[in-house]
């Protein structure tokens, strides 16, 4: 069974170009992940549509609510048949706990987001923590680990050190990802698929290099080749 590395952030308004862009593309290359804005437009159906077509799907709803209401929501989310679905760290233990028992056939792949790959130092000040990002993000990947959950959702300059104190069994989804030469959009705190998986990530959320690209199945076959056959370095 292949186990692409990259999964491709289908940020759309609408179902079409969603539709458009997986006909393009290839099921062994990738995953798709779906997020609040395509979700919000589509729905499930959508996401059924897409796995009718084989594609893995990683529904990125981060969940953050009171423990019952995420627990309820992962179970529903998994119901679909979905490959991974992730919440919010941040919701603290008991709603990790809650949302990882609701999921505990363990199908469905659980992981936390850390901290959000566009907030940097100034950000989190400005917000009352002083804090260095890697510190936030290293507590609140060990709490979702304690927790039970598959892992979590870092930036790649993370992985690093995260996986100095982390097993490989627990899963670093890497986005922020940025080919060399391009434009690094909103993203803060980036990294080049090489140095993600050289640093220890397992799959990486790339958007908009594919999706924005002339030829997104040739950009999705040239990443796969650059990141052909590498592993972690510790
Ligand atoms: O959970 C995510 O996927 C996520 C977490 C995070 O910290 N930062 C982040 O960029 N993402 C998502 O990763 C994707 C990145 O897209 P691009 O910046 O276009 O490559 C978007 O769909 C974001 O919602």
């Amino acid at each position: 069974m292949v186990d692409p590395r990259i999964i491709v952030a289908f940020d759309f308004p609408n179902q079409k170009q969603a539709l458009e862009l997986a006909a393009k593309l290839d099921k062994d290359l990738c995953r798709i992940k779906i997020g609040k804005e395509l979700f919000t437009a589509a729905g499930p159906q959508l996401v059924e549509k897409l796995m009718a077509s084989g594609y893995e799907i990683f529904l990125d709803l981060k969940y953050h609510d009171i423990p019952n209401t995420v627990a309820s929501a992962c179970k529903v989310a998994s119901d679909l048949g979905v490959w991974m679905i992730n919440i919010h760290a941040l919701g603290g233990r008991k709603m990790l706990l809650a949302a990882r028992e609701a999921l505990s056939a363990k199908i469905t792949k659980l992981i936390a987001v850390t901290l959000l790959t566009s907030l940097d130092r100034n950000a989190l000040q400005d917000m009352g923590w002083n804090d260095e990002p890697f510190e936030i993000v290293r507590r609140l990947a060990l709490l979702a680990r304690d927790c039970g959950l598959d892992g979590v959702v870092c930036s790649a300059n993370e992985a690093k050190p995260l996986r100095k104190i982390i097993k490989n069994d627990f899963i670093l989804v890497t986005p922020g990802i940025r080919p060399a030469n391009c434009d690094a959009n909103d993203q803060l705190r980036i990294a080049t698929p090489q140095q993600a998986i050289r640093d220890g990530a397992d799959y990486l959320v790339i958007g908009r290099p594919i999706t924005q690209s002339p030829n997104p199945l040739l950009m999705l076959q040239q990443l796969n080749q650059e990141i052909q056959g590498m592993e972690y370095t510790a």
